[in-house]
């Protein structure tokens, strides 16, 4: 098979009787040839004419982990390919001519953010990432997580190990805070006095700050079963307590390009100027842009906006739990903001961006964590008159197809007299 190009998960596409089939693992340019699976997925049985920007993957665990999928992948052909799909989008959005993008790539091993995968298996439990469409694959090393993680998962093995409510499959969320791994496990039993003894012995002896449960299927509640000292977050001028598993950008160095980013897309702002912020998590922009007006934040997660409210004192900001899908905040409401500044989950902000686009605010910055709903909102906002006038597509999913971006919008005549200039 030629490949031809890559799809939005990583895989490479080539064309077989007039359809796209998926080859995980080729890259563009490639020749390869592959065999069927048992369940009709093509696989790379040898590489005929290998592509320019393959390399040999660092990783062992490459291929089975589920966590990669373009470790073959040269690091800087890579970045290309992320920014040429958020400049696809923004084109398909109807912004044909575009600012030059500014591309930022964090480093490997930094990933301070993972959801993992538990499975009691004879002879010792695995923890790590599924395999596709299968069993998870034991993190034994990773290139891409901070190595104050990775040195976890052996004690945690253990440990884990050793709890009567870990049966058969389990969840571990971790999110590395500044003042250190705090832990969400996810069981299907409830945890014994026992098992509570025995996490609460493994914080204690792994300097873990927090460690919480929840019970599978039950989301919404979770439970702190050891606290050994305060837990803590910094964004910019403002410190918050985040609750358990709460939304972290993936890196440090990925928050650091995305909040740059947000910041000098901003007009020019005078302190007393009020920056409307959606889908504000606990902070990690609110904080930062706190120093630049006052700040109405908005989000979804109630303990979110409970962290962000007891961290306020002395900064400028208010914070106010609303669910923007179900309740945008509308457009006559908007009209006091001198920009809004949004940052939506997945499937982007179709309902809120139909509320900014009727609404009479004259800039927009827009962080996007899909180059889809990027699309949709970005036709949307082009429909109602904003022009583009930067562009920053941040890669802290090394590796993976995920992509980020932070785009600013105007209809500000003296901004876009400016920006032609
Ligand atoms: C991509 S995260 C960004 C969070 C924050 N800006 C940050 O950088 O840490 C998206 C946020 O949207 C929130 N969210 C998801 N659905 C929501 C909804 N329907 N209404 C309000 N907030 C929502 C999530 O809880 C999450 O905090």
């Amino acid at each position: 098979m030629t490949i031809t190009g890559l799809g939005t998960s990583g895989d490479g596409i080539a064309l077989l009787d007039g359809r796209s089939v998926f080859v995980p693992g080729a890259l563009p340019g490639e020749t390869v040839r592959v065999a069927l699976t048992p369940n009709g997925s093509p696989e790379i049985v040898d590489i005929l004419a290998a592509s320019p920007a393959r390399v040999a993957p660092p990783c062992p665990l490459f291929g089975p982990c589920g966590g990669c999928s373009l470790q073959m992948m040269r690091l800087d052909t890579m970045l290309d390919w992320k920014t040429a799909r958020i400049q696809a989008a923004l084109r398909n959005a109807g912004f044909i001519v575009q600012p030059e993008p500014t591309a930022v790539q964090t480093p490997p091993m930094t990933r301070r953010r993972l959801d993992l995968a538990v499975a009691r298996v004879p002879g010792g439990m695995v923890i790590g990432l599924h395999r596709r469409n299968g069993p998870p694959v034991d993190m034994t090393l990773c290139h891409v997580a901070d190595p104050t993680l990775t040195a976890l998962l052996e004690p945690l093995r253990r440990v884990l190990g050793s709890l009567g409510a870990v049966t058969g499959e389990a969840t571990l969320q971790i999110n590395l805070l500044d003042s250190g791994a705090d832990i969400v496990l996810g069981t299907g039993q409830d945890l014994t006095a026992s098992d509570r003894a025995k996490l609460a012995d493994f914080a204690a002896a792994h300097d873990v700050p927090r460690i919480s449960w929840q019970k599978s299927g039950q989301p919404g509640i979770v439970e702190t079963v050891a606290q050994l000292k305060p837990v803590r977050q910094s964004f910019g001028p403002l410190t918050v307590a985040p609750p358990p598993g709460i939304f972290l950008q993936a890196t440090r160095q990925g928050e650091s390009a995305i909040v740059d980013a947000v910041l000098s897309a901003l007009p020019p702002l005078n302190r007393k100027d009020m920056i409307v912020e959606l889908y504000a998590g606990c902070g990690t922009l609110t904080g930062p842009l706190s120093t630049c007006g006052r700040v109405s934040a908005y989000e979804g997660v109630s303990e979110a906006v409970a962290a962000l409210q007891r961290a306020r004192t002395g900064h400028r900001l208010e914070a106010e739990r609303r669910d923007l899908v179900r309740q945008p905040l509308l457009a006559g409401g908007l009209t006091a903001a001198r920009v809004v500044v949004l940052d939506p989950p997945h499937a982007g902000a179709p309902r809120q961006i139909e509320e900014i686009a009727r609404s009479g605010v004259r800039d927009v910055v827009y962080v996007s964590c899909n180059p889809r709903a990027l699309e949709k909102d970005a036709t949307r906002l082009r429909e109602a008159g904003y022009a583009l006038v930067a562009v920053t597509v941040v890669d802290q999913f090394l590796w993976s197809a995920e992509v980020e971006a932070v785009i600013a919008l105007t209809k500000d005549p003296k901004r876009l007299r400016k920006h032609a200039a």
